[in-house]
């Protein structure tokens, strides 16, 4: 039986300490704020936007939607995410994505007012993670993963690590900050040629591909841990899973994350604290 790494403890903890310090900040009269941008109405998104709004509510901090419609142009989301970096009174903007078919997501990430960037969607934001420097903000969810490994007390020095994903959100960032934490990292990708092997030689385990089931029983070794950052929804059962064959999986390893209830959790706690800290940074706290 695997220790099950729940994201709940790990966003408590957070949201405690960000509370905190978004009410001393409400005190000197900056309440925290954060502007939503989301283009159309995909269930990804909302799903996001929903915990976004139950954290925010719980932490104190002021949230702002701005929609546009799914037949916007480039031009027109641009000025959006414009507007919200010349409004002192937002703190930090987040640009749901990725955007849908025909939009320059380039041009819109680029558009972001670098001090207001919480997701990591700006050039500026990347060079950080890259130096481990801590200018700007990681992602959210590369946050979150770290948050998980360090809350249940994951040594990471010398050990081997595998991150499954190399996209610019998740894999690429979360494979730095290991790095950062002195683990040895591989990452695997679509032409990976045997990511089966890859996972196995490994002590710990971030699986961020988008495909149900990809870590199945063959990729898990014994006393191994396993964060599973995947949100699929399947039809069949009619629910949310990971990337991760939880049932296959979990009675091998040493430690693992559930989903729901395990990364997500934790990432709108990770929003959050960036908000704040946005806000902090922009009074010179
Ligand atoms: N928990 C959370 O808070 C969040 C979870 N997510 C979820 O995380 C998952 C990953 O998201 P994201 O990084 O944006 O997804 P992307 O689709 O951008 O990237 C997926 C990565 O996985 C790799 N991959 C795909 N198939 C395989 C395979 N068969 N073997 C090995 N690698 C493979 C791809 O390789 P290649 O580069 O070669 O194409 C790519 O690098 C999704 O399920 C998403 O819903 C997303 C945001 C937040
Ligand atoms: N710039 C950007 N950054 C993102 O991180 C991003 C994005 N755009 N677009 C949409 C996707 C999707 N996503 C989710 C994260 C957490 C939950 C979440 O809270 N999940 C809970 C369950 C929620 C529920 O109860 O339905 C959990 O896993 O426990 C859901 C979805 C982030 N995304």
């Amino acid at each position: 039986m695997a220790r099950l790494m729940r994201g709940a403890p790990v966003a408590k903890a957070l949201v405690e300490e960000v509370a905190g310090r978004a009410s001393a900040l409400a005190s000197a009269g900056v309440v925290p704020k954060l502007a939503v941008v989301r283009v159309g109405a995909r269930e990804a998104d909302l799903s996001y936007e929903r915990g976004i709004e139950k954290r925010c509510a719980a932490c104190g901090i002021e949230l702002e939607h701005v929609l546009l419609g799914d037949r916007c142009t480039s031009a027109e989301l641009v000025s959006a995410i414009e507007r919200v970096g010349e409004d002192a009174t937002v703190h930090g903007c987040l640009l749901m994505r990725p955007l849908p078919e025909g939009l320059d997501e380039a041009a819109a990430c680029a558009a972001i007012a670098p001090e207001k960037d919480v997701d990591c969607a700006t050039a500026a934001s990347l060079l950080g993670v890259f130096e481990g420097r801590a200018v700007g903000f990681p992602p959210c969810t590369a946050e979150a993963v770290m948050q998980v490994l360090r809350h249940y007390g994951v040594a990471l020095a010398g050990a081997d690590a595998c991150v499954v994903g190399r996209s610019l959100v998740i894999g690429r960032p979360v494979s730095m900050m290991l790095m950062g934490a002195d683990a040895t990292v591989t990452t695997c990708h679509s032409r990976t040629r045997d990511l089966a092997a890859h996972c196995r030689a490994a002590d710990v385990v971030v699986v961020a591909a988008g495909h149900a089931g990809i870590f199945d029983a063959s990729c898990a070794a014994p006393g191994q841990v396993v964060v599973d950052v995947g949100i699929n929804w399947d039809e069949e059962a009619g629910r949310l899973v990971g990337d991760v064959d939880f049932g296959a999986v979990e009675p091998v390893v040493g430690a693992i994350t559930p989903v729901p209830g395990g990364v997500g959790a934790v990432t709108t706690a990770c929003l959050a604290m960036h908000v704040v800290e946005a806000a902090e940074r922009s009074v010179g706290r």
